[in-house]
């Protein structure tokens, strides 16, 4: 049956793992959907809808989008749970106890599949739930992962099984040697090493609960129709023709914030109404643009470790100090929730701050790194924020926390992409005044050079003839050919 005789265009069901990262990559990538005239129904755990209508304008701003609705759907955690990377397990617990018997009830009950604005004809959902799949299956709905980490962390988790079986895995005792070769992660020989590994795999048992959950999910994924990945060729080539042997369909459409500002930009101006481009679940306190306006060009340190890092008092204290110290301005987002302990603030870093630091809760970070007051970005190295600093052209100092983190530092430090520094496993306040200095002074312009040819690159992929943007035509011809199967 061709789209024509169908009473409705397709519906694609979006369905992320429920913490602000994947919310946000997995809104971009709908609204590039509705953009193609696809119909989009986006389900948000209960507790993040809530935040997001409270703190965004994501739903004034998707409500111009001819069917366009999310759905919500219990997480299984208490509201005031902190949903905080420390305790990620109580989150993947309740998903798997609640959320998964919920969403396969929504599914097979139509609940979903067959609402007033036409049936489900494609799933979209996160790769880090691959219970999704069996729903898939079960309700004949064909099902595309999307793993919201780059493809260089997706194919080290792929290779685990052969990181075991070379005996690579697990650690061997405390004091191993991080610094031995992951000589079984294929194309990063020359350069991985055991403490560059994700986090999950620092282990000393294989029986550990996170190391077989990022295992399993990861080799899940071979049974999805597609693999959806927030990157671009040019950026990841190795990784990408590794994964390509296991895993056929391969979109890579990224940076899916640089591509969706893009396609909009290409739209005539009055089909879209002004709107905040904010996906935010926590209050943005733009007062922080004026307080950049006031600073000298490219001179300010811009500090964030993401939507679910926890630092300790200690931690936050060693790189107050190496912040201060290192006399450059800096713009440092604490988020809620984000500190663990109570030790004292020393009286002197809080006169100090007032004299050239900027401290917030949550800032619109797209803006800040586009900001040309901003020099640098120290980050966590999650990997929107490592494509928003490579898109913005700003270097980072990386202090990786946990998952994906240690991978991507790795990548954007001095032994492959040379637009940063990595300051894994370390956290001393000579080390942040040090490295704050070598950023932004010392070796400012080697690394200004490396970051924009790699934007360029970036930039390329999501315009018309790009990777990503042809990459993404495809996906869409896909999706729509997908009506034709849908019982
Ligand atoms: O004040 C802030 C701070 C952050 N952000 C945004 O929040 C997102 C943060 O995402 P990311 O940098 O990927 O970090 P996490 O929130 O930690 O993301 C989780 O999910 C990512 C995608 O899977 C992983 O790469 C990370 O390791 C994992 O911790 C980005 O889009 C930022 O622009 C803001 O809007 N305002
Ligand atoms: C909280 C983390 C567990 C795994 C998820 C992830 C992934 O591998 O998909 C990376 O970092 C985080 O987004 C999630």
């Amino acid at each position: 049956m061709d789209q024509k005789s169908q009473p409705h265009p397709p519906r694609v069901l979006i369905f992320p793992f429920p913490v602000q990262s994947h919310v946000n990559s997995m809104l971009k990538l709908a609204e590039l959907l509705c953009l193609a005239g696809i119909h989009v129904t986006f389900l948000n755990s209960d507790h993040n809808h809530r935040l997001l209508l409270r703190h965004s304008g994501a739903h004034a701003r998707l409500a111009h989008y001819p069917g366009f609705q999310f759905a919500t759907i219990p997480d299984g955690l208490p509201a005031d749970h902190p949903r905080t990377g420390d305790r990620i397990k109580e989150l993947f617990d309740a998903l798997s106890a609640v959320m998964r018997p919920r969403f396969r009830e929504m599914m097979v009950s139509s609940r979903l599949g067959s609402d007033t604005k036409g049936a489900v004809t494609c799933i979209i959902a996160d790769g880090i739930m691959c219970f999704t799949i069996d729903v898939a299956e079960e309700v004949g709905i064909p099902i595309i992962s999307f793993r919201t980490v780059s493809a260089s962390c997706f194919w080290a988790f792929f290779c685990i099984p052969k990181l075991i079986e070379a005996g690579e895995l697990p650690l061997r005792g405390d004091d191993d040697d991080m610094d031995r070769p992951a000589s079984a992660v294929s194309g990063m020989e020359s350069f991985l090493r055991i403490r560059d590994l994700p986090a999950f795999c620092r282990v000393h048992d294989l029986t550990d609960p996170g190391l077989q959950l990022v295992t399993t999910e990861t080799q899940l994924t071979t049974r999805a129709h597609a693999l959806i990945l927030n990157t671009f060729d040019e950026l990841e080539e190795s990784a990408l023709t590794h994964i390509r042997t296991h895993i056929s369909k391969v979109y890579t459409i990224g940076p899916l914030h640089a591509h969706l500002a893009t396609r909009q930009s290409a739209e005539p101006a009055s089909s879209l109404p002004d709107m905040t481009r904010s996906n935010s679940l926590w209050e943005e306190d733009r007062s922080c643009m004026a307080w950049l306006d006031s600073q000298p060009i490219k001179s300010v340190i811009y500090v964030s470790f993401g939507s679910i890092t926890v630092v300790t008092t200690d931690q936050m204290i060693e790189f107050w100090y190496g912040l201060v110290n290192s006399g450059k301005p800096f713009l440092w987002v604490i988020r809620p929730n984000s500190v663990a302990g109570e030790r004292q603030i020393p009286t002197e870093l809080s006169e100090a701050t007032k004299k050239r630091g900027y401290m917030v809760g949550w800032v619109p970070q797209e803006e800040v790194l586009a900001h040309p007051s901003v020099g640098g970005f120290l980050t966590h190295s999650g990997w929107n924020s490592t494509l928003e600093s490579i898109v913005s052209e700003k270097p980072m100092i990386c202090w990786p926390y946990f998952a994906d983190q240690q991978v991507n530092s790795r990548f954007v430090g001095e032994a492959v992409w040379r637009i940063g520094l990595d300051m894994k496993d370390t956290c001393d306040r000579l080390t942040v005044e040090k490295m704050v200095r070598d950023l932004l002074e010392v070796r400012r312009d080697e690394f200004l050079r490396s970051v924009h040819r790699m934007a360029e690159l970036a930039k390329k992929s999501v315009r018309e003839g790009g990777s990503s943007y042809r990459n993404l035509d495809r996906m869409i011809e896909d999706i729509k050919s997908m009506i034709c199967h849908v019982h």
